[in-house]
């Protein structure tokens, strides 16, 4: 049996059902190694005090730790790292700030974008969305598989090597053809949330 995982990032979302807590420890009971504090319409010390609470949590379980948007707070608390989209921080300023030690993210929508944050200094892509999600207001234009083979077909092209995870709709069934399309790795949210058991949810995602 071939010994290989799927390289998932869960992404926390508010929900009525889950804490920001027991959703990260739900994935990382399912064997993601990977979560993304993402607290829209908080105030930074409420994100800072949850950061710390999740972050002990990740380390418990040897697990990566980013938050979204707030450079600052990752610099402070020395989480793993950053994931910045358009109207955040420029990743060239927040690389500026963090050094080389902290891992950062851009979102990309298009070509354009990835080499942006490429030339930036970006450590990987965070492309999509996928397809319609509630998760994310203002969504960008869905890519689907085809946006994906183009974008990665482009970065083949400039010779643009990245790790780029897909994100924005996607369920189990939608991984095995977005993975055939070279995206490196998946990041979702919805999906593991809206399960009937979440740590099983991951845990199918994981051994796919
Ligand atoms: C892995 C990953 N990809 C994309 C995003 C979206 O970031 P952004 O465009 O800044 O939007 P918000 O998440 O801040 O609403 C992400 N968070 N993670
Ligand atoms: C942060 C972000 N950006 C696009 S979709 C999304 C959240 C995850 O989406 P989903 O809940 O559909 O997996
Ligand atoms: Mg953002």
């Amino acid at each position: 049996m071939e010994d290989k995982t799927v390289e998932l990032q869960f992404i926390t979302h508010f929900t009525d059902t889950y804490s920001y807590y027991d959703s990260a420890r739900m994935a990382l009971e399912g064997g993601c190694r990977w979560i993304q504090l993402r607290m829209k319409d908080t105030s930074v010390d409420e994100v800072e005090r949850e950061a710390i609470r999740l972050q002990g949590l990740c380390k418990d379980y040897g697990a990566t730790f980013i938050i979204d948007d707030h450079v600052e707070l990752v610099n402070k608390i020395h989480a793993d790292g950053v994931h910045l989209g358009k109207k955040d921080m420029p990743v060239a300023e927040a690389r500026k700030i963090l050094g080389k030690e902290f891992i950062i993210g851009g979102t990309a929508n298009t070509f354009d974008d990835v080499k942006m944050h490429y030339e930036a200094g970006a450590d990987y892509i965070g492309c999509g969305p996928f397809r319609f999600t509630t998760t994310k207001k203002a969504l960008s234009p869905v890519l689907g598989l085809e946006g994906y083979r183009s974008i990665i077909q482009q970065m083949n092209e400039a010779d643009i090597h990245l790790p780029i995870v897909a994100i924005g709709g996607i369920t189990l069934e939608d991984i095995p053809s977005i993975m055939e399309t070279g995206i490196t790795g998946i990041a979702l949210s919805g999906t593991i949330l809206r399960a009937k058991d979440p740590v099983a949810e991951t845990k199918r995602i994981m051994n796919l």
